[in-house]
């Protein structure tokens, strides 16, 4: 490729100088920058070019040869190759400090240097926090085995220990997996779009220790489905609800529309900060139980909430801020995009018995609209949005709501900082250092709450 200074397949030394956001280390030949994986900076190694273009490639480490200070021992090349762990050969205290770097970076991209952010708020146990697995099954020598897939490939690493999984998943993963070979169910072969077991997702409440197990299969066919369901209960007295999932598209989305109950409850049931909520297979649910309860009581404090204001929770979810909030503010109104997720909201609503909290389903562009037209005050508003950030419009209402309080609990602090950048410029000023948690320990994931207040109130 012309004015690319290497080529593919060529070998040569380099000196890792930085960790791309992705957790890839970053060595440049000239300006040119090469992205390789399992290299952290400071590390020299032998390199093997795999893929150039124009601006940017990507190379393999042939040899290492001297170890960062912050390479963590005994991290294993799996978990980094099939993405469940790309951190996993940074040291924890390290990791903590690579997400904190990250938001910073990225203020001063968008001139916000003087926004402090706070050293992010790790785990005691940065392992096992994971609340549900979702684990395809591939025919290995002629049996069905449980992995992951090596990240932008198709190759499948059988798998057993998943490392960030709650280790009771694991061993239930075990269990199913081998009452599925008895009955000798095949796994879905993708090339041909044939066999019949695709994934085996796994649900535990993190305090009730209730388990969830979704059978996803290709078609509706899945034989002897109930003996197979009565045998995952014997063996798992914990598991309390056994689904079939039918996904019968090409896809990598994992659960398709319609499912079944083969066994037990309809929904599993757990706790976040002492409220309950009921779990269906569909919903969605923190997975990182302990680190959400941190970060939805450092919200709350930030709303400073006596109980008399009126608060909007704007992608709610199954209504988990909401209620925190209901508790100590006069109202609180939600809205969320998802149908099934405003009934789980409401419904668990009722089931903690607060009334001070109206569900609306659609988009927050137009209920914000909606409110601002109303004429509605809110004293303070919550976003929670997607990775995507917060539509123009979205702000454009939040303007016209003028809430004296912003909390914005952000998965990705790329659209997060844009946000601020908007929200900066149209009178609102970050009150308190961005606080980071660590919301996905050994992955690249950074999650956030910031705290703006209406710089004229
Ligand atoms: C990061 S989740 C937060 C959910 C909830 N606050 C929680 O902690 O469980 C973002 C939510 O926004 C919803 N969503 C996505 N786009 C939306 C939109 N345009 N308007 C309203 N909700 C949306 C998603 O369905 C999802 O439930």
């Amino acid at each position: 490729m012309k004015n690319v200074p290497v080529q593919k397949n060529q070998e040569l030394e380099l000196t890792i100088e930085d960790l791309s956001y992705q957790g890839r280390g970053v060595a440049k030949v000239g300006h040119y920058p090469l992205f390789i994986e399992n290299a952290l900076p400071g590390e020299k190694i032998l390199a093997h070019v795999l893929k150039v273009s124009k601006n940017y490639g990507f190379a393999k480490v042939v040899e290492r040869y001297n170890d960062s200070p912050e390479r963590q021992a005994n991290s294993k090349l799996a978990y980094l190759q099939t993405g469940i762990a790309p951190l996993q050969h940074l040291t924890y205290q390290a990791q903590l400090q690579f997400k904190q770097n990250q938001l910073r970076e990225l203020l001063h991209k968008v001139h916000l240097d003087q926004i402090a952010v706070a050293p992010t708020v790790g785990m005691a146990e940065p392992l096992h926090y994971r609340n549900k697995a979702q684990i395809p099954v591939r025919m290995v020598n002629g049996q069905l085995e449980t992995g992951f897939f090596k990240q932008r490939s198709h190759q499948f690493v059988v798998l057993h220990d998943f490392l960030i999984q709650d280790p009771r998943i694991d061993q239930i993963l075990m269990v199913v997996r081998d009452i599925l070979r008895e009955f000798e169910i095949p796994a879905y072969n993708e090339p041909a779009h044939s066999g019949i077991l695709r994934h085996i997702v796994i649900r535990r409440g993190h305090y009730s220790g209730e388990v969830m197990v979704i059978l996803v299969t290709r078609s509706r066919k899945l034989p002897a489905a109930n003996q197979i369901a009565q045998e995952i209960i014997e063996h798992c007295p914990d598991v309390v609800s056994v689904y079939q999932n039918i996904n019968p598209a090409r896809t990598n989305v994992i659960l398709g529309k319609t499912e079944k109950l083969l066994a037990g409850k309809e929904q599993i049931t757990d706790q976040l900060n002492g409220i309950n909520f009921a779990i269906s297979p569909q919903s969605f649910f923190q997975v990182n139980s302990l680190q959400t309860e941190k970060i939805y009581q450092f919200a709350i404090e930030a709303a400073h909430l006596t109980g008399q204001e009126t608060v909007i929770d704007a992608y709610c979810g199954i209504g988990t801020i909401s209620l925190n909030l209901a508790l100590q503010a006069k109202r609180v109104l939600g809205v969320e995009i998802v149908p099934e997720a405003i009934a789980d909201a409401k419904k668990n609503a009722a089931l903690n018995r607060i009334k001070n909290v109206e569900f609306q389903v659609g988009s927050a562009v137009e209920w914000m609209k909606k409110w601002a037209d109303q004429d509605l005050k809110p004293d303070v508003v919550v976003f929670d949005p997607p990775r995507k950030g917060l539509d123009s419009e979205v702000l454009a209402s939040a303007l016209q709501l003028a809430p004296k309080r912003i909390v914005y609990v952000s998965c990705n602090p790329a659209t997060l900082v844009r946000d601020l950048r908007f929200l900066a410029d149209h009178g609102y000023a970050v009150a308190q250092p961005i606080q980071p948690f660590d919301q996905f320990p050994q992955t690249n994931h950074v999650e956030s709450v910031t705290v703006l207040e209406r710089t004229d109130k």
